[in-house]
């Protein structure tokens, strides 16, 4: 065995670790998780997705007209391969680290794209499918330039906010998409930034 030339080689893909992950706990039992540049090599990830992820445009009607919906968006459903293979190790290691919290993994993965400042999400939170009236997780990563993902109570209250960076690691957990809704807010000046949503089956 060459050992010697093992101690230099580098893994192919380095795993993403946890031991600096801070929970903030909310109310009503809702807490976000925030870990800085949690995702390995996420430059290279993020080209990728510029690039590889077939990102399509969406309308939507608001009241009596039609409207786009200002960010592109492609979605992975359970068991198609993602476009990066950092991105299906981030998930491996999300599914094993919540595990014994969420009792599920996580296996879709919900790409958006924000072109630029003008691009962003309104109010919401997740709540086609069990996140309506079960507590669950959604794990966002966030490459590219900086945008302030914002929370606030659904009861009413004030709202937080959280600055996404390159490589970023948020994961909303608990009664997050019930009791809070979240929004990623338009801003003046903004280049590109790809966040990738990892959720359990039947969560939205
Ligand atoms: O871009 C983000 O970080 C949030 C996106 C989001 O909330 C959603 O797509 O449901
Ligand atoms: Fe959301």
């Amino acid at each position: 065995m060459d050992f010697q030339g093992s101690l230099f080689e580098a893994p192919a893909v380095e795993a993403p670790t946890f031991d600096r992950v801070e929970r903030r706990p909310l109310t009503g039992g809702a807490w976000i998780d925030v870990c800085r540049t949690w995702l390995p090599a996420p430059d290279e990830v993020f080209t990728t997705l510029v690039h590889d992820v077939p990102w399509r445009a969406e309308r939507r009607q608001m009241y009596d007209r039609e409207v786009d919906v200002p960010r592109l968006l492609h979605t992975y459903a359970a068991g198609e391969p993602l476009p990066h293979p950092t991105l299906a190790r981030a998930r491996g290691a999300l599914s094993a680290h919540y595990r014994p919290e969420l009792g599920e993994p996580f296996v879709t993965a919900g790409c958006c794209y924000y072109r630029d400042g003008r691009d962003s999400v309104a109010w919401h939170g997740d709540t086609i499918g069990r996140g309506r009236t079960h507590d669950t997780m959604v794990a966002i990563v966030s490459l590219g330039d900086p945008r302030r993902l914002a929370l606030r109570p659904r009861a009413g209250g004030s709202s937080i906010s959280v600055e996404m960076g390159h490589g970023d690691l948020l994961v909303m957990g608990g009664s997050c998409q019930r009791t809070w809704e979240h929004a990623v807010p338009k801003v003046a000046h903004a280049g590109p930034r790809v966040s990738v949503q990892f959720r359990p089956l039947n969560v939205f």
